[in-house]
Order: C-alpha cells, then structure tokens, then sequence
C-alpha cells in the first residue's frame, strides 16, 4: 500500500466540519473454515459533508459489505466506523435515522401507487402525516413523478422506479444517503437522468452521498471523491483527477490480431523510445509513454518492422480503468468478468 500513501492521506483531510462518514479499518468474513471468505480486509475512509463519495470495485470487491456495515445491517469484525458523528455499533438507532439506504434490489411495493408507497414509508420512519405528504409532493416533484404518482408502480418505467427508490430513502431528511449500485440495469438515457438527479442532491441540498458502483464512467461523472477497492483492500483513494494524474502521460492501448504474439509486442513495445512501461491483458497491451501523439507512431513502425500483426491501436490520456490496471494488476473489466462468474457458481 505504501506506493498510495499519498493518495489515501489526501481522503482524510476535511474542512473544518465533522465526516459524514469515518469508516477505520473495516475487517468483515464470511463463513468460516475452508469456507471463510474475507470480503473486507482493513478498509479505512473518511467522507466530507455535502460531498459524494464513489466507492468503486469489481463484482465481489466489498462494496456492499461496507455500506451494510455502514447502515447498520451487519457487523464488521473488527475496525470502526462513524456515520453521521454515530458509531455504528453503539448508536445504532441514531445512525439509521441519520441516513436513507437504497439497496441493489428494489424496496417499493409495485401494487401500490408512487405516492402511497412513500407516505408508507414516512410513516414508518414516524415522520407526522402532515410532514410526510408535503414531502412526498416535493419529492415526487423533484424526481420528475408527479405525474405518474397516483399510478401503480409495477407500470411505471425501469427509470422511474429506480427513482422512486431513491426518493423513498430522502423521505425522511436524512443527512446521508447510501445507494448501492444506483443504475445497474437501466439503459443509458435513464443512467443519464439518474446522474444528474444524483448530483443534484449533494449540490442544491448539501446531502452527502456514498454510492457504489463498478461503472468506471459513473464513478468519474459523480465522484468528488473516490475509493477504488479490490478484493475487499483499497487499492487506490483520491479525485478522479488526482488518481489519472497519478499516471501522467498518455496510454497507448495496442490490440493484437493474434493472441500468441503477446509477449513477443510487450518486449518490442518496452524497448520504443519513451515508453515507461508495458502491462498485458488478454490480447490488449497498455503502454505508458509521456507522449501519446509522438509515441504512437514509433510504436506502430516498430511492430510492423517485428512481424506483429494489430487489430486496432489507440492513444488516450489515463481513464479510471488505466488506474485500475496499475494498481491491481488486471484491468477492470476482466475482473468484473471473474467476479461474477465467481459469485454465479
Ligand atoms: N452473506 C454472505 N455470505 C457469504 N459470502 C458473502 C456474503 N455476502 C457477500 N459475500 C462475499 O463477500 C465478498 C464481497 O461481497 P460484496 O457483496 O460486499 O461485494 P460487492 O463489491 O458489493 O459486489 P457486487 O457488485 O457483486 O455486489 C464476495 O466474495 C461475496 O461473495
């Protein structure tokens, strides 16, 4: 870890106002014996108030272990966690009133209508019946449901119940708000309109927000802060800024029309001038270079001088998924891949 130190250190800093969220080296298994599985091993973070923060990780990553610690749904092992100036374990109650959770799977009941499931649900957060229907109109309002409210749900659109979701976690005036993976499964124009919403309330009602997510794209779109976990560790902390730029220069990504001549480019590309280093992923080889504009060609010529035949070769600045690369040694997407896989058998 020490190679992030700087990055990580960078998270703990705050101004002047208490975290919303501390979380202290979180340590979570599951099971025991031959089957224990450690889905958090010593995850520490700490969130500023108003901010959102983007907890990014593969499938299986621990994503969902720390927000249901957070939330108060289970226990971690061992560490601590703050939320909301609360401790988890000791003030439990306080801190499930301190926040709104929406979870993966959808939490409204689809026979009722928009707006008699968010009156419910203000009623069992004890929110007075006045209050809970001036909320619900405001929130139906602001979530674009207006129209629809009195309809059932199970008719309304994938977006729309997504959205219903997360205004039934604000009906009562949390101070922080959690969503797990908010826009797996809808299609991109409702992922779109899910983003703006999103960032919408940390900006206009100084909500803080923790979302997880394994979109690269959404974590860099709506992260002010990130924390990119692997295998239940930090691998990497800071602004989506701040973690491309701790890989300045350029990418080259090279794939190879013939999978067998991987290692054969790697060696090749290594020794171009001004390539910093080569990593390898499947048919795909990502190289660093200072210079993308001016690498670019030298790499090309010295690929076809070696024999090595291309199917495409790109230059890019670093995305999230170069970071990933760097620092858990796979990229993004092939560990998304192995994570399902893994959580499917
Ligand atoms: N109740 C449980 N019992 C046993 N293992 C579990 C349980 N919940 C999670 N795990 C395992 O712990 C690890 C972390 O899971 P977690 O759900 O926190 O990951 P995640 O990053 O949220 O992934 P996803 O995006 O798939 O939800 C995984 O290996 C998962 O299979």
């Amino acid at each position: 870890m020490s190679r992030h130190t700087h990055a990580l250190d960078g998270q703990t800093r705050t101004a002047g106002r208490e975290p919303a969220i501390e979380a202290t080296n979180l340590v979570k298994t599951y099971g025991g014996g031959d089957k224990a599985v450690r889905a958090l091993d010593g995850v520490s973070f700490t969130v500023p108030s108003g901010s959102v923060f983007g907890l990014l990780g593969p499938n299986g990553a621990g994503k969902s272990t720390t927000v249901k610690i957070l939330t108060t749904l289970t226990a971690a092992d061992s560490g601590a966690a703050k939320v909301a100036g609360f401790d988890v374990n000791r003030e439990a109650a306080q801190v499930r009133h301190a926040i709104g959770y929406v979870p993966q799977k959808q939490c409204f009941d689809p026979t009722a209508t928009g707006r008699e499931n968010l009156v419910l649900q203000g009623r069992i957060y004890g929110v007075p019946i006045t209050q809970t229907r001036q909320r619900t109109d405001e929130l139906l309002e602001r979530f674009g449901l207006a129209e629809a409210a009195d309809r059932i749900t199970k008719t309304w659109s994938g977006g729309m119940q997504r959205k219903l979701d997360v205004a039934l976690g604000l009906i009562h005036r949390p101070q922080v708000l959690f969503l797990d993976e908010p826009t797996t499964g809808l299609d991109p124009e409702a992922r779109a309109d899910m983003w703006a919403e999103i960032s919408g309330l940390a900006k206009a009602d100084g909500l803080t927000v923790l979302l997880t997510t394994h979109y690269l794209e959404e974590a860099d779109q709506l992260a002010d802060q990130l924390l990119i976990v692997d295998r239940g560790t930090a691998v990497a902390a800071g602004t989506p800024e701040e973690l491309k730029a701790l890989l300045d220069g350029d990418t080259i990504q090279v794939h190879l029309a013939d999978v067998d001549t991987r290692e054969h480019a790697q060696k090749v590309i290594v020794a171009v001038d001004g390539v910093r280093s080569v990593e390898l992923d499947a048919s795909t080889l990502h190289a660093h270079v200072a210079d993308g504009a001016s690498a670019l060609p030298k790499v090309l010529t010295a690929l076809a001088s070696a024999g090595v035949r291309l199917s495409s070769i790109t230059a890019a600045r670093p995305s999230l998924d170069d970071v990933y690369l760097q620092f858990a040694g796979r990229s993004f997407r092939a560990a998304d891949r192995a994570g399902t896989e893994e959580e499917t058998k």
